[in-house]
């Protein structure tokens, strides 16, 4: 099994690139997706925030309201970190097992991380290699907005509160230029994986020699 750690800046486009190496034969587990399971009513993580943040955080179903615990971490770095520590070793956690299920159940598979706190976190070590994807300051912003509909100093806040993109492409062993055309960021995707696939056979050769 190879894993691929894919992470980036907010609104860079791993959700896009995902999607694209999905469409080439990768199994994607999105961290996102799994942030929202964890913190579902009556799991410990939910337990937690309540304890928190108290219960101006809740619906009425008593679901987590994320519009209302985004305004409050992303506002001030030291409840984001708190909600952090309640976050990522349950995200880790679940991440930890899905791998063990796949390695028994799946062992030719590529799978990909998709992580937007891939360092932050810690899960850059569960990867095989990572891969960044890059969109320029400016286009970031500009997409971030389209989709959220933030006004500028939102987006600013949501871009800060992660490393920036420069240090993350520093460590990156692939960086995909997301700053352009769906058509070159397909381009670069499909180049990457395929010579990810052929490094990943020649080492199971050898292996086998
Ligand atoms: C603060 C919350 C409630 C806001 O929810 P919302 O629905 O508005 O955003 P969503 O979860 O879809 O995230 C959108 C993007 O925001 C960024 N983001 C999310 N959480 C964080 C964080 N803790 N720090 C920095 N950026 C973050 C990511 O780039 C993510 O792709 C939610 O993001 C959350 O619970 N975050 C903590 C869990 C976490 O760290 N998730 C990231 C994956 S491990
Ligand atoms: N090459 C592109 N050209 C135009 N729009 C794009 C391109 N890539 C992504 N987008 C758009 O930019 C937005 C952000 O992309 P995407 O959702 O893939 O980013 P993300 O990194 O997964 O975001 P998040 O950190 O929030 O999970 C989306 O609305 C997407 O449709």
């Amino acid at each position: 099994m190879r894993v691929i750690g894919l992470t980036g800046g907010i609104a860079s486009g791993k959700s896009t690139v995902s999607y694209i190496l999905k469409s080439l034969g990768a199994v994607i587990i999105d961290a996102d997706k799994v942030a929202r399971k964890v913190v579902e009513p009556g799991q410990p993580a939910w337990q937690d925030i309540v304890k928190e943040f108290g219960q101006q955080v809740l619906n009425e179903d008593m679901t987590i309201n994320r519009e209302v615990l985004g305004k409050l971490v992303f506002s001030d770095q030291s409840l984001l970190a708190k909600l952090n520590r309640i976050t990522h070793p349950r995200v880790i956690e679940y991440f930890r097992e899905e791998l063990a299920r796949m390695a028994r159940e799946n062992p030719e598979a590529v799978v990909v991380l998709d992580v937007p706190l891939l360092f932050e976190s810690g899960m850059y070590r569960l990867a095989d290699e990572i891969w960044v994807v890059w969109a320029d300051e400016k286009v970031q912003l500009e997409r971030l907005m389209e989709r959220e509909g933030f006004t500028p100093e939102e987006a600013w806040q949501r871009i800060r509160a992660q490393m920036p993109l420069e240090e993350k492409a520093r460590r990156a062993d692939r960086v995909i230029n997301n700053s352009g055309t769906l058509d070159e960021t397909v381009e670069q995707t499909t180049r990457f994986f395929y010579e990810t696939i052929s490094a990943h056979d020649d080492k199971i050769k050898e292996k086998k020699r």
